[in-house]
């Protein structure tokens, strides 16, 4: 399906006509798509199997995914009588009985998280039902002395740059992003920013419902609730919205579990400041001014251009959509071979309110960035869209 901007794009003046992108698949030899299908997922999954005493059963599941999912097998829906069958029947429909191999990236890589949570048990009645098959690394993350720095580094005075700032490179800490990508590969600058537009969409609303679609647990969400609990004090949101994934997936993306996890690490911070946050926050979740909520489609594999219209209806409203991360990136845009210099605007003119992107670039898919950004990025010779130590804070209202 060509990715079109929807007709209330027309707010937006002098916008080219988008180039007809082709979708990112996973069958291209050499392309990133295939080093996470071939690379990534079997170290994934050998992980998975080490941090939870699974029985033969589950073993053999995983075992059979991985299988399947990097040696062309067949694309076969879910049961009707699985929770989300129904649902993924039709999220599915033009990909059943395709090769694995032959359906886009972004479907395919859903349809593999939404397997191995099956395959540990996740969703049938039995004493698996319902263990994230990730808490393990969650909690090591959650616990670790990284986190701790973080959380001392809140103790001194910070201006609300740097905490947009620790919101968006704290996405660098996504687990399945360090699977396989070498360490200590720093951070070297945003490749676009719009933070005064934020700043301003935010005073243009202020006191207004703020909306943040978070992305991954632990490293990445507290600073997300850092920055929530800094837009509710200055009244920049009279009210915030977290929305989380419904079920554990893409190894670290943060559920309701995880949010109260983060809330309790920061309430029982030794340093007064990161206490007096987690607190807060609390409070707020108590009183209604922060709630948390989820739905299916965060979980789906298709573009936010697809999204029903109960949520397109829930979302709408507010001041500001915030959404982190790589993932929720390529949703927004279109997980496709854009230029990188196809307006933000252009391929987001559909969403219902307006919307920020705060994402390191960690997949192929980049828009909205100046010709010589480009121009400079390409002469680096080195793989910018991939390797995480680029960020963008893009907006778009
Ligand atoms: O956690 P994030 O920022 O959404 O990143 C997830 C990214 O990791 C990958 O799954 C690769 O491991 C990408 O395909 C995906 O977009």
């Amino acid at each position: 399906m060509p990715h079109t901007p929807a007709p209330d794009a027309s707010d937006v003046p002098d916008l080219p006509e988008l180039p007809d992108a082709p979708e990112i698949r996973i069958d291209v030899p050499g392309s990133f798509p295939r080093a996470v299908f071939r690379e990534r997922h079997p170290v994934l999954i050998g992980q998975v199997l080490d941090a939870l005493p699974y029985g033969p059963r589950q073993r053999a599941a995983l075992t059979e995914l991985l299988a399947r999912s990097t040696g062309g097998g067949v694309l076969e829906p879910p049961d009707a009588d699985t929770p989300d069958g129904a649902r993924w029947r039709a999220w599915g429909a033009g990909q059943w009985g395709r090769r694995w191999d032959e359906a886009p990236f972004l479907w395919a890589e859903s349809w593999f998280y939404r397997l191995l949570l099956e395959a540990t048990g996740w969703f049938r009645p039995g004493a698996w039902q319902g263990v994230d098959p990730f808490a393990p690394f969650k909690a090591a993350e959650l616990a670790g002395p990284a986190v701790d720095a973080e959380l001392a580094a809140l103790e001194a005075e910070s201006g609300r740059d740097a905490l947009l700032s620790a919101a968006l490179w704290g996405n660098r800490a996504d687990l399945s992003f360090r699977l396989t990508a070498p360490d200590g590969s720093a951070e070297s600058g945003l490749v676009a920013d719009d933070s005064a537009r934020l700043w301003a969409v935010l005073e243009r609303g202020r006191g207004g419902r703020v909306g943040v679609v978070a992305d991954n647990a632990g490293r990445e969400l507290l600073p997300d609730l850092v920055l929530i609990d800094h837009l509710l004090t200055t009244g920049l949101a009279g009210q915030a919205v977290l929305y989380v994934k419904p079920h554990p997936y893409f190894l670290s993306d943060a559920t309701t579990a995880d949010t109260l996890a983060a809330l309790t690490r920061l309430r029982t911070a030794p340093g007064k400041a990161a206490a007096a946050i987690g607190e807060r926050l609390w409070r707020a979740m108590g009183e209604g001014t922060l709630t948390v909520r989820t739905h299916p489609f965060f979980c789906a594999p298709l573009p936010y251009d697809a999204m029903p219209a109960d949520l397109r209806a829930e979302l709408a409203g507010a001041t500001l959509t915030v959404l982190k991360g790589d993932l929720n990136y390529r949703r927004l845009v279109g997980d496709r071979h854009w230029p990188p210099t196809t307006p933000f605007a252009a391929l987001t003119g559909y969403f219902p309110t307006p919307v920020a992107a705060l994402r390191t670039l960690k997949s192929d898919v980049a828009v909205g960035l100046a010709p010589d950004t480009v121009s400079r990025l390409d002469a680096t010779g080195t793989p910018w869209r991939t390797s995480g130590r680029h960020a963008l804070i893009q907006v778009h209202g």
